[in-house]
């Protein structure tokens, strides 16, 4: 499939970030579908806390956010220096670090804004530096996930059925998305018949965006609860789980949503496939295997309550893990916009991504 084969405008209804020069506006995720308003950004600590509370949420997103926050916390020094630039910038970018901590993304994208800096001889204009830093971020991230795009769905045969979980889709990225832009692709040249998706509970990202987006794409999409997984694989409807990564290991092993792992089982007792779509900047070589992930835990609440009341009897405690590690073992793609590793072992990652 060639780029004029998709026609990528009709997906540009959703952005999550937007910078307009002086603040940074947020498209909120938590009040979706049914309110659409922006969120403005004004500090790096706004920006830390909207990533914090899932107003930007998904991985390239927040690596994104990040960036334009760096931007902004540039916005508050008098200096003309780059160096002390960089020294000055340094606690805000540590708070920006400190928001979420599965996603490498994050620290990717804040690591790129500070390498930028630190390039710069002592006269150059640092905080143009720095926005095109950002910019570019956000600009490769739409690229690469249009190469992932074709390029996953040249791995699904026509007529097959696909299953997703949580939301990988604009509003995760800088638009058209990971998993879901493979799932854009698949539908676009007629490889992928049926789009299943899961409600993703608690936060029910699934449910709340990936629907929404793919309903405004005028793709039909079956929404199933979490627990219904299973039985639809055994009905023999889908052919593929398509998900994305908060971090992938140098061996394989990859973070992603809560109830990623129990999907990625199931897809190998049922004989189905299993990709994992994600940007090389969620691929993480210096972290060797999965359990040296730190997971996120979130507060209880969030499955305590529905809506803000409170639904399970008081004094019963919750324990809220939102991410998972799937062992490589259990994955039969890495799509990325370098290149595919089939059956990922630390040997293939390897020889994709280098030391
Ligand atoms: C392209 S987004 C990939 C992942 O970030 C996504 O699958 C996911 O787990 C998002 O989690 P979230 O807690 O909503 O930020």
């Amino acid at each position: 499939m060639n780029d004029s084969a998709i026609d990528y405008d009709r997906y540009d209804h959703v952005r999550p970030i937007r910078w307009n020069g002086e603040t940074l506006e947020l498209l909120d995720q938590r009040v979706l579908p049914f309110t659409v308003v922006h969120e403005i950004c004004r500090s790096s600590d706004e920006v830390a806390e909207a990533i914090r509370a899932l107003t930007v949420r998904g991985a390239p997103a927040i690596g994104i956010a990040a960036a334009w926050g760096v931007v902004l916390a540039g916005r508050g020094l008098e200096t003309a220096d780059a160096a002390e630039a960089s020294r000055l910038l340094e606690p805000a970018i540590q708070r920006l670090n400190a928001a979420r901590p599965t996603a490498v993304n994050l620290a990717w994208a804040l690591a790129r804004m500070g390498d930028a800096l630190a390039a710069l001889d002592p006269g150059d204009d640092w905080r143009a530096a720095l926005e095109n830093e950002a910019l570019a971020i956000e600009t490769e991230d739409l690229a690469a996930n249009r190469a992932m795009g074709r390029a996953g769905a040249a791995l699904i045969a026509p007529g097959s059925g696909v299953l997703t979980h949580c939301n990988t889709g604009s509003l995760a990225t800088a638009g058209f998305g990971t998993a879901l832009g493979v799932i854009r692709a698949g539908v676009a040249d007629g490889r992928i018949a049926r789009v299943f998706a899961t409600e993703t509970r608690p936060w029910n990202q699934g449910a709340r965006l990936t629907v929404w987006e793919l309903a405004q794409d005028g793709i039909d999409a079956t929404l199933i609860a979490d627990a219904a997984a299973s039985h639809l694989m055994k009905t023999g409807q889908v052919q593929w789980v398509v998900v994305g990564a908060d971090r992938i290991c140098a061996n394989g092993d990859t973070a992603n949503k809560i109830g990623t792992y129990q999907l990625a089982i199931a897809a190998r007792h049922h004989g189905l496939k299993f990709m994992v779509v994600a940007p090389s900047s969620t691929v993480d070589m210096g972290t060797a295997s999965g359990e040296l992930i730190e997971i996120e835990e979130r507060d209880p609440a969030e499955l305590l309550s529905f809506r803000g009341k409170r639904v399970v009897a008081d004094g019963v405690s919750a324990w809220n893990p939102v991410f998972d590690v799937t062992p490589h073992a259990l994955i039969d793609a890495v799509v990325t916009e370098k290149g595919v590793v089939e059956r990922p072992d630390a040997a293939r990652m390897r020889a994709l991504f280098g030391a």
